[in-house]
């Protein structure tokens, strides 16, 4: 910056008592500023304003054995040389050695050019003028290279067929081009042989993967995230009805059979529209099975629960949901009674016999969810809990917390920050070694369960209640539990070091006054009152002030006035802190600034350190389970769900039918959700049972589950009599709808998935050898890299179907199937235009790829309607 423009920056003149301190008034500019400052030499920023209009640097020539003629009158940029520093391929139009001395001279001239903007100004059209007459000569002799180089190959290749687009650049000099398709050709044959191999292996190595998920879908999971917008696979949602037997007590009273109800299991293939449950008008039908009077829960373990458990043991998660009103049979099913075990008892048994390991062992937690609160049922006592999101967003159910001292930090100087770790357990947990060990689960958390009066029952569950099963291990156990307590102490010590902090301004000041100030010093000086402000007596409503100590103060001026009597720079209104009195004088207050500095670093440290254990203890955590069991925390989900309520209830009661009704079917939301393949996020969130579910339902990608597969199943239990028609009718309603959402939107999607899965599957597996080949075509035939770049991300999933029409139509490999029309489409007409904002390179490879594409887009619409038998005049192959 030249020094005329250099402006001094006034300080207020010290007050005319004399007071005033000599302290520096400069503006303490920041490290980064002077540094720039100090680096720009004189006429540097105009230099740097030349860069911005400078030309292309002389031509670089590039390696090749046939390009010599070519490359005498043209300089063309090929794959590979990307990475040149050439630049954009404007830049690297070639230049005579006339062009190049006057863009030297141009340049120069443009260099040496200062002082006023005007001349910067002229020097600067005179140089772009320049720049676009060498472009314009350069285009000119392009046209002449295109011709030439087109001539030469329309002799050498097919000439019916479509020209490549070698327009803009080439290398190869056209004698070469023969001998180099035919050695392609031999190459690609045994490529393409290889390729298929390839691609017959993975496909059979596939279809070995996941034997319980869909084969179709059996990838998603790893890849099909929605973080990136892909839609995700469906899960596998199954809804089934189950028809109990007749309660003795039911025998008793004589009850009769729901009129129409079927009792019998129906047939295990049988279509959806099938199983028909209660022949009313129309039929209630459309579940996955119905399991009738006939079957124990064995039975039911195995049809309905045995294949999603097996997740469990690649470390998923299978969930099952049971539903009805009260009497319908679900405690039946899920705990069991007597000697009849519930299918909690039945999968927990099956599980560990297939873990059959010592070392894996089940943790098992309760919890229910009572309106819109939340308990822990495993204990003595219930004990009411948390829902808190964590900083990976996932979803914590935590116990009452407890303040314990913090380990290594003692009261603040001040005694002014937290020095007690508050931390908040999670659902109380008991492990689970053997079946027999889950006793404890029906003798404490059944009881413990919120029961009321429904409208048909007086000792309805008015909760849903949740059971989880995780595979743990002793390892995995203790480093959660480690990774767990320094978790708890990290938000203990940064609100420690935060109210540090907050104190530090406290120790050094007390109130504030209001001065005028430099507006410069105002953004840059957060320091208090300094001796040189110029502290304001009044102000009135029009802006107006008077100030203190100022000869004349009391004349009620505006800021702008008094800077200018003043003959100082822009000032303006700031409230500034009062620095703190002590007895001790400043001294005093140093020191205690100095103590709390202190303060902050040790605590700082601390917070360090503790981040740096948990890092370690999340290494350690990380490790146990990848050196451990692949089934390492899968886990087993059963929920026994509160009956909807249909009624007018009054207060309390309403309000609790209310809740429940929400969150069933925020439920079925979230069913219908992940029944499908969609890249909308189910409604977890709208409810604290779907927020409690989320991570067993449809883990994210920052779950911290090994294993994101997960499969649900809902039971419906209803009762045979006819007197509990209402309600088994209502709870069959409710269980049809999430079969409607499970099976109707798992068929639709399934079509729509297929084709998606097929596309992304090919995004995914784009083979290499593929995409090398279709970039040494695109080299043959002359594509800059960032030409090439561009075709292969438009026909990103499509790369097998580019090869073939790339093949077809540079290699001149027959294709079968791909036919064109008579006369091949006209070659676009080049236009030598120059435009500011579009470099002639981009323009020409955007048109390039819209041709390209477009040309493989018209012949695809082609072969499909050749499929449908519709071209008929549709004579020759494209070679
Ligand atoms: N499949 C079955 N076979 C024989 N008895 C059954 C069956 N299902 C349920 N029962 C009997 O029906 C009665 C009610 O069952 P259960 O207690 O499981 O109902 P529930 O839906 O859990 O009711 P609540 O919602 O009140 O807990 C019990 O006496 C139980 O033994």
């Amino acid at each position: 910056m030249s020094d005329q423009k250099t402006k001094k920056k006034k300080r207020a003149p010290p007050p005319p008592n004399g007071t005033a301190k000599s302290t520096s008034t400069k503006t303490p500019a920041k490290k980064g500023e002077i540094d720039k400052k100090a680096s720009l030499s004189p006429g540097s920023e105009e230099a740097e304003l030349v860069v911005v209009d400078t030309p292309p640097p002389p031509p670089t020539t590039n390696g090749g054995e046939d390009e010599e003629s070519v490359r005498s009158i043209a300089s063309p940029v090929f794959p590979g040389d990307e990475d040149s520093g050439l630049g954009s391929p404007k830049s690297r139009v070639s230049l005579s050695a006339a062009d190049i001395s006057a863009w030297a001279s141009s340049q120069k001239t443009v260099a040496e050019t200062k002082g006023s903007p005007l001349v910067k100004q002229k020097a600067k059209h005179s140089q772009k003028d320049s720049v676009n007459r060498l472009y314009a000569n350069s285009a000119k002799k392009e046209a002449e290279i295109m011709a030439l180089v087109s001539r030469q190959l329309a002799t050498d290749m097919d000439k019916t067929r479509p020209k490549p687009a070698i327009n803009r650049s080439t290398r190869a000099d056209s004698k070469s081009i023969k001998p180099l398709v035919q050695r392609q050709k031999a190459m690609l044959e045994k490529k393409e042989a290889d390729i298929k191999k390839q691609q017959e292996l993975k496909k059979e190595q596939e279809d070995k993967e996941c034997s319980f998920a869909p084969k179709r879908f059996s990838k998603a999971p790893t890849y099909l995230k929605r973080k990136t917008n892909i839609p995700a696979a469906p899960k596998k949602v199954s809804v089934y009805v189950r028809v109990r037997p007749f309660t003795s007590e039911e025998k008793d009273k004589g009850s009769m059979n729901l009129e129409g109800l079927h009792l019998m299991s129906s047939a295990r293939d049988a279509k959806p529209a099938e199983v028909v449950v209660l022949n009313t008008a129309p039929p209630i039908s459309g579940f996955t099975g119905l399991i009738g009077q006939d079957c124990t829960n064995r039975h039911v373990f195995e049809r309905i629960f045995m294949d999603p458990q097996s997740i469990v043991l690649r470390g998923g998660t299978a969930n099952l949901f049971s539903y009805g009103y009260t009497g319908g049979g679900k405690t039946h099913t899920v705990i069991g009674y007597g000697k009849e075990r519930g299918l909690f008892f039945l999968a927990a048994e099956n599980l560990l016999k297939e873990l059959n390991s010592d070392k894996l062992f089940l943790r098992a937690t309760a919890c229910e969810v009572y309106g819109d609160d939340v308990y822990d049922l495993l204990g003595k006592e219930k004990i009411k809990c948390q829902l808190r999101t964590n900083a990976d967003g996932q979803v914590i159910i935590s116990g009452p917390s407890e303040s314990e001292q913090m380990n290594g930090v003692a009261e603040g100087s001040n005694g002014d920050h937290a020095t007690l770790v508050t931390k908040a357990a999670g659902l109380r947990s008991k492990e689970v070694r053997k079946p027999e060990d889950l006793k404890f689960i029906s003798s404490t958390c059944v009881s413990k369960r919120a029961t009321g009066t429904s409208t048909t029952h007086d000792q309805s569950s008015r909760s849903h209640a949740i059971l989880r099963l995780e595979v743990v291990s002793k390892e995995v156990q203790t480093a959660t539990d480690e990774l767990e307590q320094l978790l708890a102490e990290i938000p203990a010590l940064q609100n420690a070091l935060d109210n540090v902090k907050a104190a530090a301004h406290d120790v050094q000041f007390e109130g504030s006054v209001r001065v005028l100030r430099s507006v410069t010093l105002r953004e840059s000086i957060i320091e208090g009152k300094d001796d040189a402000d110029l502290v304001i007596k009044s102000l009135t409503d029009d802006s107006k002030m008077t100030l203190e100590g100022i000869e004349g103060g009391d004349e009620p001026k505006t800021a702008a006035e008094w800077a200018k009597q003043l003959e100082m720079d822009e000032l303006a209104v700031t409230d500034v802190p009062l620095p703190k009195e002590y007895a001790g004088g400043k001294e005093e207050r140093e020191t205690k600034k100095k103590e709390n500095l202190e303060e902050q670093v040790k605590l700082k440290k601390l917070v360090d350190e503790k981040q740096a254990q948990v890092d370690k203890a999340k290494a350690t955590l990380s490790e146990a389970i990848s050196s451990g069991s692949k089934a390492l925390g899968g886990s087993l989900l059963f929920c026994d769900l509160a009956g909807a309520d249909y009624d007018n209830r009054d207060d309390a009661a309403q309000k609790e039918s209310a809740d429940i009704n929400k969150s069933l079917l925020t439920l079925k939301e979230c069913f219908r959700s992940l029944s499908q393949a969609t890249d909308q996020k189910p409604p977890f969130r709208e409810s604290k049972l779907t927020r409690i579910l989320q991570d067993s339902l449809d883990p994210d990608e920052n779950s911290a589950r090994r294993n994101k597969e997960s499969a649900s199943v809902m039971l419906v239990n209803i009762s045979p009599s006819s007197s509990l028609k209402i309600g088994t009718i209502n709870a069959l309603r409710y269980g049809q709808m999430f079969a409607a959402v499970s099976q109707q939107n798992r068929r639709q999607s399934v079509q729509g998935m297929d084709r998606r899965m097929s596309r992304l599957s090919m995004v995914k597996k784009a083979d290499p050898e593929v995409i090398r080949t279709l970039r040494e075509i695109y080299k043959t035939a002359c594509f800059s890299i960032k030409e090439t770049n561009e075709i292969l991300a438009k026909f990103e999933g499509r790369e097998d179907l580019l090869l073939e029409k790339a093949k077809a139509k540079y290699w001149g490999v027959k294709k079968n199937l791909v036919k064109v029309t008579k006369s091949p489409p006209k070659a676009k007409k080049k236009k030598p235009v120059l435009d500011e904002g579009k470099g002639e390179g981009e323009g020409e490879a955007e048109k390039k790829v819209e041709e390209d594409g477009g040309q493989v887009e018209k012949r695809e619409e082609k072969v499909e309607r050749e499929g449908e038998g519709k071209l008929g005049e549709t004579t020759k192959t494209e070679a």
